[in-house]
């Protein structure tokens, strides 16, 4: 395989050519589109069928006007004469963000990326080229603010005689693209999917999958091209549940907020795992202890006996309905084996409480159809809620709301450790009862780790609705809690988990990838590495590298595909000079900055700059267009930023129980070039190489 740039002025000539063929199509769609509105409220039939074509056209046309403007195509295929080719032999199809075509009889001026005869774009090789003869990418640069980009060059590769030697390293166009200096929110990678990325992206819908990725390897991204692939692919089946991408925080929500619109995919839902489960106000605070009880795996079990023991197991008085002349009975130890059959069914609470009162009915039906006529559903209806099965219920298995359980377990001890008894210990047991139990369950005040708990108990009384696919992103950090709830809205649906064992910073984060796969309800996800990092140059790679050794995960170590990238590790006498100096010089290059430390020592560094007059964005404003970012250790989890300036890395390891695993993550934030400045000894395993 060769791989060149073409500066060949008359290609670009014939391709720039075909750019506005592409974008004349472009715009006559969307015109019609508007047009189909207009003749759609025209037409005839049924008033409701007209109003609901109306509505999808309308739909459809302010879409397309809503679609960001972008590069029409990225890459041209030429399929050459090889069996292989199949169907395209000896075809060009140019490769976009979407689909353009003037009219459907005709092939399409632009095939859709994820359409399947894209897939050679992504993955055809020297070794194996797929039928393609030829591939080509392009380059766009911005022209003039406000209009579309211009076509600025093309690089060819010739694929179908190849001699078995791929190029070791990455073409120009990805080069560009990687090294490309970052100002604003996160973007798409389409045009340069690599194929084992590709591989993760076009994955089955039904298989589930854990992507254990280096810093910068691309999970995020490619998180979100699968959440796009899988809505185009499996529109039927994605749309009836859903399709959600959770994500670790707001700021990182924002960052990546843009790159499912880039795609064309305008609804997908974006929260975080505390959004999923804030069926209330936060009001209250829990200390270290009782959070991280609260947060583990056990409660879930403390929380099923805590229900579940609110059901009468034995003892019920006998059951007496009187209906005119007759007075139906049901003995007492019929009710108790009714009750216990049920429980064994393992039903959903609510479920089981229905299932209770349909068999209580089905008894008196039986008797009253022996004495009297044979009764129908009204009169099914009418026994269910009289009183005095309405009352038998009440006390056998009474209606619950989750916050009832959880009130009584945490608010009565007796209640507490009877639930807890032999899966939390008495100190455990002491960590979660309230201090001074509220009046009632009104007045309680919840911690956000005690919504995890109602959501828990919600769940178990009534299954959630179930996500078609759920795309998890930093998943490491996941509690066992948090997976359950994550769990509990995909049963029936698929996930794609993605994270990185090494940035586990939570005290309640993964060590393994069993477990936490086990805790998200699909213990036979494949996990997948991806070891090439992609933002992260060598020399920050192999800095942060150093810390792997001591954050006792078994991760391989990342590899960098780029050999670009400066660090420079700087014992200084006076941090406040330092940053000043620091964020000044990086200044006069281009790109993001930002400057990271531990809370306090970010305080004083963000009043230093500003008494220097060099304003600062805070941690909300990130990835945003802001030139400098003061951002806290714990936030810097996800973001990316041309040159990262890092402040005493000492007072952010000792920050936290898992602070060299933070500062492994800080370190990873660096796009270009990273300055370590410090007043105070390194940790000790960053000065071992
Ligand atoms: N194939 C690619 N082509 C171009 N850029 C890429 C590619 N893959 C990843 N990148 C870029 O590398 C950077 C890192 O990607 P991403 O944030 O998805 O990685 P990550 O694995 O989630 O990182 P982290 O674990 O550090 O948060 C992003 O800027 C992304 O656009």
């Amino acid at each position: 395989m060769t791989s060149k740039a073409m500066g060949l002025d008359g290609e670009l000539a014939r391709e720039r050519s075909y750019v506005e063929s592409c974008r004349a199509a472009s715009a006559r769609q969307v015109a019609d589109a508007d047009h189909q509105v207009v003749a759609g409220e025209d037409v005839s039939g049924d008033g409701a069928s007209a109003e609901a074509l109306g509505r999808y056209l309308r739909t459809r046309a302010k879409r397309m006007k809503e679609l960001p403007e972008s590069p029409v195509f990225f890459g041209r295929l030429d399929f050459g004469d090889a069996p292989e080719a199949g169907d395209h032999r000896g075809q060009r199809y140019y490769v976009g963000r979407r689909r353009i075509s003037e009219d459907p009889t005709v092939p399409p001026l632009v095939v859709d990326w994820r359409a399947p005869v894209s897939r050679a774009f992504y993955r055809a090789s020297a070794h194996d080229p797929l039928g393609l003869a030829g591939r080509r990418r392009f380059g766009w640069a911005p022209s003039s603010p406000g209009l579309p980009e211009d076509l600025t060059g093309l690089e060819d590769e010739l694929l179908g005689d190849a001699d078995g030697r791929g190029p070791s390293r990455p073409g120009g166009i990805l080069t560009a693209e990687i090294e490309r200096p970052r100002t604003g929110p996160m973007r798409d990678i389409v045009a340069t999917i690599q194929p084992e990325q590709d591989e993760l992206v076009r994955g089955e819908l039904s298989e589930s999958v854990c992507v254990q990725g280096a810093p910068g390897s691309g999970k995020t991204a490619v998180g979100l091209h699968r959440a796009a692939y899988l809505l185009y692919s499996f529109p039927q089946r994605i749309r009836r549940g859903g399709l959600l991408v959770i994500g670790p925080n707001r700021t990182f929500l924002r960052y990546i907020a843009e790159v499912l619109p880039a795609l064309g995919e305008l609804d997908v839902s974006q929260c975080t795992v505390e959004d999923l489960v804030a069926s209330r106000p936060v009001t209250a605070v829990d200390g270290e202890r009782a959070a991280a009880v609260k947060q583990d795996a056990r409660m879930a079990e403390v929380l099923r006996r805590a229900l579940y023991g609110r059901i009468r197991a034995a003892g019920s008085e006998p059951l007496v309905v009187p209906e005119g002349s007759y007075r139906w009975r049901v003995p007492g130890e019929r009710l108790d084996r009714l009750v216990a059959e049920v429980r064994e069914q393992a039903a959903p609470y609510a479920i089981g409480r229905e299932n209770v009162r349909a068999r209580v009915v089905a008894l008196i039906q039986h008797q009253a159809e022996r004495r009297t006529d044979v009764k129908n559903a009204t009169w099914q209806q009418k026994i269910g809620r009289c009183r005095p099965v309405a009352a038998f219920l009440e006390t056998a298995w009474p209606a619950l709301r989750p916050e009832t359980v959880v009130a009584a377990l945490l608010g009565d001890p007796a209640v507490l450790a009877g639930a807890a008894h032999g899966v939390l210990d008495t100190e455990e047991q002491a960590a979660l009862r309230w201090p001074r139990p509220p009046r009632s369950e009104r007045s309680a005040k919840w911690s956000e780790h005690d919504l995890l708990l109602l959501d828990e108990v919600a769940g178990l009384i009534e299954r959630p609705a179930s996500f078609g696919h759920v795309v998890v992103d930093e998943a490491q950090d996941l509690s066992p809690m948090q997976c359950r709830a994550i769990a509990r809205r995909s049963a029936f649906g698929s996930l794609t988990v993605l994270g990185d064992l090494a940035q586990a910073t939570a005290p309640w984060s993964a060590r393994s990838w069993a477990e936490q796969l086990a805790h998200l309800g699909k213990p036979q996800a494949a996990l997948v590495p991806l070891t090439t990092g992609y933002r992260v140059p060598a020399a920050v790679m192999a800095l942060a590298n150093r810390l792997l050794g001591a954050l006792d995960v078994d991760v391989p170590p990342a590899l960098s595909l780029r050999p670009d990238g400066e660090v420079t590790v700087r014992p200084v006498p006076d941090l406040d000079g330092a940053v000043v100096a620091a964020v000044r010089a990086a200044l006069q290059r281009e790109g993001s900055i930002a400057v990271i430390a531990a809370d306090d020592t970010l305080t004083r560094a963000a009043a230093a700059l500003r008494a220097a007059g060099i304003p600062t964005a805070p941690a909300e404003d990130a990835g945003t267009t802001a030139r400098v970012t003061a951002l806290p250790a714990a936030l810097a989890k996800g973001l990316e930023y041309d040159h990262v300036i890092v402040l005493e890395p000492a007072a952010i390891a000792e920050a936290e129980p898992r602070g060299l695993h933070r500062l492994y993550v800080v370190l990873t934030r660096a796009v270009s070039r990273l300055d370590l400045l410090h007043t105070r000894p390194l940790p000790a395993p960053l000065t071992t190489p």
